[in-house]
C-alpha cells in the first residue's frame, strides 16, 4: 500500500516537473522569439519608426512644443528658460510660393515631419498683400513660429508665385533664400481652383458659371486667358518673371501630382534641395483609404489627415473643352520643362 503510494506520488511529482520544466520552456522560447520578431515585426502599416540615429533632432522639436506648453501653463523650470532662452522667431530660408491647388499645404505638411523644419502655420500673405507689406519686415519675423537656431522656418503662401510685386520684394529680403513651387497637370489644377470657388459660391446660396463657360471665351470659341484659374495654370509665364530676380539654381520644383500618389520620393529630392539630412521616411507616412490620400504620421501616438477642403470632387468638365485646354497649356508646359529642367508626363 506504502509502496503504492509512494509510486503515485512519483507519479505525481514526475508530472508536475515536467510540467513545470514545460512551461519553463515554453516562457523561454517565446521571449526568444519575441526577441527575435520585435525589430522585424511589422508595426501598423507595416513600417517601423525611424531608427534612433533620428531622435535628437526629432526630441529636440518635440521639446519645443512642450517647452512653449509648459511655458503656457506657466510651469517653467529653470531648464525650460534655458531652452526659451535658445528659441528665436526666424525669417523663413525656404519659401512655398505656389501654386494654387498644387499641393502646398500638403508639401508644407509634410516637409514639417522633418525635425530641421518649422512650419508657419498659417499663410501670411505679406508679400503679395501691400498692407501687410508696409507693416514691414518685423511683422513679418513676428508671425514666425519659434524655433531652435538650427532649424529653418519654411512659409508657404500659393498667391506669392502670380503676384507681380513679389519677387523683388523676396529679392529685397533675401537674394539667397530657398524657393519651392508645386505645380500640377494645369488643366487638372485650373478645374481645382474652379471647384474651391464654386464651393464657396455655393455656401452662400449664390450660383456660379460653369467651369466650361469660363474656361472658353463663348464669342471666339477660343480659351479664355483672362479668367484667372486658366492664367495661374500657364506655368511659365509666371517663373519667367521671377527668373529676373532670382537664378535657376534657388527654385525646386515639386510634382504634386506625384506628391498625391507617392510622396516620399518628392519629399526626398526637397530635402536634398533643401540640404537637409534625409529624415522623412515611409514611416512617416500611410495611405488612408477613406480619405484616399496619404496622411502623416509624426510618432506613434500622433498622426493627421489634410483637412476636408483638400480633395474635393472636381466636377465633370467636358471632354472637349478638357482637350481644347490641354492644347492650349501644350506649348507652355513644353517650356516650363525647359526652363525648370523637369519634365511631367502632361499632356
Ligand atoms: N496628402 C494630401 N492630402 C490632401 N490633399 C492633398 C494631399 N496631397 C496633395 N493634395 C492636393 O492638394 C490640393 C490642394 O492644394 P493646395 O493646398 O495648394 O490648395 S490651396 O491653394 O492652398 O487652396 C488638393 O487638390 P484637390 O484634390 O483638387 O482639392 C489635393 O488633391
Amino acid at each position: 500500500m506504502q509502496l503504492q503510494q509512494q509510486a503515485l506520488l512519483r507519479q505525481k511529482l514526475l508530472v508536475l516537473g515536467s510540467l513545470a520544466i514545460g512551461s519553463l520552456l515554453y516562457l523561454v522560447a517565446r521571449v526568444g522569439s519575441l526577441d527575435r520578431l520585435q525589430p522585424t515585426c511589422p508595426l501598423d502599416g507595416g513600417l517601423r519608426p525611424p531608427d534612433a540615429g533620428q531622435i535628437p533632432l526629432r526630441s529636440l522639436q518635440f521639446k519645443r512644443g512642450l517647452l512653449l506648453h509648459e511655458l503656457r501653463k506657466g510651469n517653467a523650470t529653470p531648464e525650460h528658460v534655458r531652452l526659451q532662452q535658445r528659441l528665436v522667431q526666424q525669417l523663413p530660408r525656404a519659401i512655398i510660393i505656389g501654386v494654387r491647388k498644387g499641393g502646398t499645404r500638403a508639401l508644407l505638411e509634410m516637409l514639417n515631419l522633418h525635425p530641421a523644419v518649422v512650419k508657419a502655420s498659417q499663410e501670411i500673405h505679406f508679400f503679395d498683400n501691400d498692407q501687410n507689406y508696409a507693416r514691414g519686415i518685423d511683422w513679418y519675423r513676428g508671425k514666425m513660429p519659434f524655433s531652435f537656431p538650427h532649424q529653418i522656418t519654411i512659409e508657404k503662401s500659393p498667391a506669392y508665385f502670380i503676384t507681380e510685386e513679389v519677387p523683388e520684394r523676396i529679392f529685397k529680403m533675401n537674394s539667397s533664400i530657398k524657393l519651392l513651387v508645386i505645380v500640377r497637370e494645369p488643366t487638372t489644377r485650373a478645374v481645382s481652383d474652379y471647384t474651391q470657388v464654386l464651393e464657396g459660391k455655393e455656401r452662400k446660396n449664390k450660383t456660379y458659371h460653369k467651369f466650361e463657360e469660363l474656361a472658353v471665351d463663348g464669342a471666339t470659341c477660343e480659351v479664355n486667358t483672362k479668367y484667372k484659374a486658366v492664367r495661374t495654370s500657364i506655368y511659365t509665364k509666371h517663373l519667367e518673371r521671377w527668373l529676373n530676380f532670382f537664378p535657376a539654381e534657388q527654385f525646386h520644383v515639386v510634382d504634386g501630382d506625384r506628391l498625391i500618389a507617392d510622396p516620399l520620393p518628392e519629399l526626398q529630392l526637397v530635402e536634398r534641395f533643401l540640404d537637409l539630412p534625409a529624415r522623412i521616411s515611409q514611416y512617416n507616412l500611410y495611405f488612408n483609404a477613406t480619405r484616399g490620400f496619404y496622411c502623416l504620421r509624426f510618432n506613434v501616438v500622433f498622426n493627421k489627415c489634410l483637412a476636408g477642403s483638400k480633395g474635393r470632387t472636381h466636377p465633370d468638365v467636358d471632354a472637349a473643352v478638357v482637350d481644347k485646354l490641354q492644347r492650349f497649356f501644350h506649348p507652355f508646359n513644353r517650356k516650363f520643362y525647359q526652363i525648370t529642367g523637369r519634365t511631367f508626363n502632361w499632356p
